[in-house]
């Protein structure tokens, strides 16, 4: 809250702030912090930040973009609040999240905050709770579904492209995986559109997984992967570690695919489930004999990686670590799910009860961890690494289109940052506090990229990429008049 009044008091000081001390700050603008702040917005909500666009805006959307104070718009983070972190429908409260990603677009990123768009789309919300919370901001009604959301959503977007042009980012942030999918299938042809939770999860996790070769000495290719989630997050990782493997091994992604297993709340998938598996799971039915639980599932597959993007926390019990230690001299666990009250284990849990040899990163930040006398530093698998660097690649470069190809080339810079000194501490991510030099470096692989595939539209290339990116980054200094 007392960031939320800097932000709007001294914005340049807010940023600034941010900056200096973003390993203190992050959790707080960001994961676990702005999770409680959702599930309170009611409550605690003072001024309004972001631009809401309701079902009573239907037909008007154009109109209300344009009340919107600021013309020139790069960034617009939207969310329609029904899954927001693993905390579920918190409907219009969902704003929390672009207000905090598009903070972390511009401190981290620096995308210019003036050109950075948070937008909640409220068609009611399934959450009972909220509809009874006399606090509660939004549509009190149950969610709108089918046909309706459908042209809500396609009057917002052809909205945004007559307002802000070809090429303003939209970014897709918490929405349920049924309408997620969707989404961006339908609107990657047409608008500059990205999955943050889809396609930005993956990669950082692909980055963190590359990095992590280092530590464990074998390739990614002689790796299997576990799953316990197949949503969003979980998917969006497989297909970018298929298409990478495919890549590195000039193997097809579907012989990559066999490689990596997800276990959802029915238990494994396997091919005998098929028919009734939602679309974007059946590339991961393989045959096997059906599994109904985590632990059996690692008995079973004998994964190398284990990686939680459930939204359910500390599912990865003792028996759990314990059973990828028996099968790992160095388990690699990854538990992605936020906030913190959701995390399949915490530091500690993957540090004790895998006797220090567990490598552990995990969505939302954990302190160290001292473990017979030696101490283990954690990082954070969070897509935080990558989407502003991501952004601000496809702004300098112009670029109309994002392309599965941009997310490998974002993974292999950050996976490029992680220094001698980080491994050494066990970390398999570069330390937040030079993210800015991370994002540009990002920034830099991303449009060089989109000038590859011919999808940049600012013309002509930039000699040196890396300069321009940082040279186009916002920083919170005042300019000298003489
Ligand atoms: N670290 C990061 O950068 C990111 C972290 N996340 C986190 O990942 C989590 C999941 O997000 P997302 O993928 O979008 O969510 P989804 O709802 O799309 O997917 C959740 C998946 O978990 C499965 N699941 C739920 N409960 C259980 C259970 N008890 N046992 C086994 N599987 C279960 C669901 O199964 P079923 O399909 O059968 O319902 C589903 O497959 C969230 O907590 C989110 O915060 C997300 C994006 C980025
Ligand atoms: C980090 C993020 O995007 C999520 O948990 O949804
Ligand atoms: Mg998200």
């Amino acid at each position: 809250m007392a960031l939320t009044e800097l932000q709007e008091r001294n914005e340049r000081l807010f940023y600034k702030l941010l900056i200096d001390n973003v390993e203190e700050l992050l959790p707080i603008v960001y994961t676990p912090t702005v999770g409680e702040a959702c599930q309170k917005f009611g409550s605690i909500f003072r001024r309004p930040q972001g631009l809401f666009i309701s079902l009573k805006d239907k037909g008007k959307i154009l109109d209300v973009l344009k009340n919107w104070p600021e013309r020139n718009i790069q960034v617009i983070v939207v969310t329609d609040g029904e899954r927001i972190l693993g905390l579920g429908d918190l409907g219009c409260q969902g704003m929390g999240i672009p207000v905090g990603k598009l903070a972390l677009y511009s401190a981290l990123g620096g995308v210019r905050p003036s050109a950075c768009l948070p937008v909640t789309i409220d068609v009611g919300t399934n959450n009972e709770k909220l509809l009874n919370d006399e606090f509660y901001i939004g549509l009190r009604q149950k969610r709108a579904t089918g046909q309706e959301y459908s042209e809500l959503l396609n009057e917002f977007m052809s909205a945004v492209k007559q307002n802000y042009g070809e090429k303003v980012l939209i970014q897709f942030e918490d929405f349920a995986n049924h309408n997620a999918f969707e989404l961006l299938a339908k609107y990657s042809d047409t608008h500059l559109v990205f999955n943050d939770d889809i396609q930005g999860t993956a990669s950082v996790v692909l980055a963190g997984l590359v990095s992590a070769q280092k530590l464990t000495n074998s390739p990614l290719a002689e790796h299997t992967f576990l799953f316990l989630g197949a949503g969003e997050a979980g998917t969006g990782i497989a297909e970018l570690i298929a298409l990478y493997m495919s890549k590195q091994m000039n193997a097809s992604v579907e012989e990559s695919r066999k490689k990596i297993w997800l276990v959802d709340s029915k238990g494994l998938i396997v091919n005998s489930r098929k028919d009734s598996l939602q679309d974007f799971k059946k590339p991961w039915a393989h045959e096997h004999e059906p599994v109904k639980d985590l632990l059996g599932a690692i008995k079973a597959i004998k994964p190398t990686v284990l990686i939680g993007s459930s939204g359910v926390g500390r599912s990865f019990t003792k028996e759990v670590i314990e059973a990828m230690s028996s099968i790992n001299e160095r388990p690699l666990i990854m538990a992605l799910s936020n906030p913190t009250t959701q995390s399949e284990c915490t530091a500690e849990e993957a540090y004790t009860w895998s006797k220090g040899r567990a490598i552990f990163a995990s969505g939302s930040p954990f302190d160290p961890v001292e473990y017979e006398g030696k101490v283990f530093v954690s990082t954070q698998a969070n897509n935080a690494y990558i989407f502003p660097g991501f952004g601000l690649g496809l702004v300098i470069s112009g670029a109309i289109r994002v392309h599965d190809d941009m997310l490998l080339a974002a993974a292999e810079a950050l996976a490029g940052q992680v220094s001698k000194e980080n491994y050494e501490k066990g970390m398999i991510y570069p330390s937040f506090s030079s993210i800015r030099k991370i994002s540009a470096q990002i920034a830099a692989n991303v449009a060089t990229k989109a000038y590859e595939l011919g999808l940049a539209g600012r013309l002509p290339r930039p000699k040196d990429i890396v300069k321009c990116a940082e040279s186009s980054m916002y920083s919170p200094t005042y300019r000298l008049y003489r």
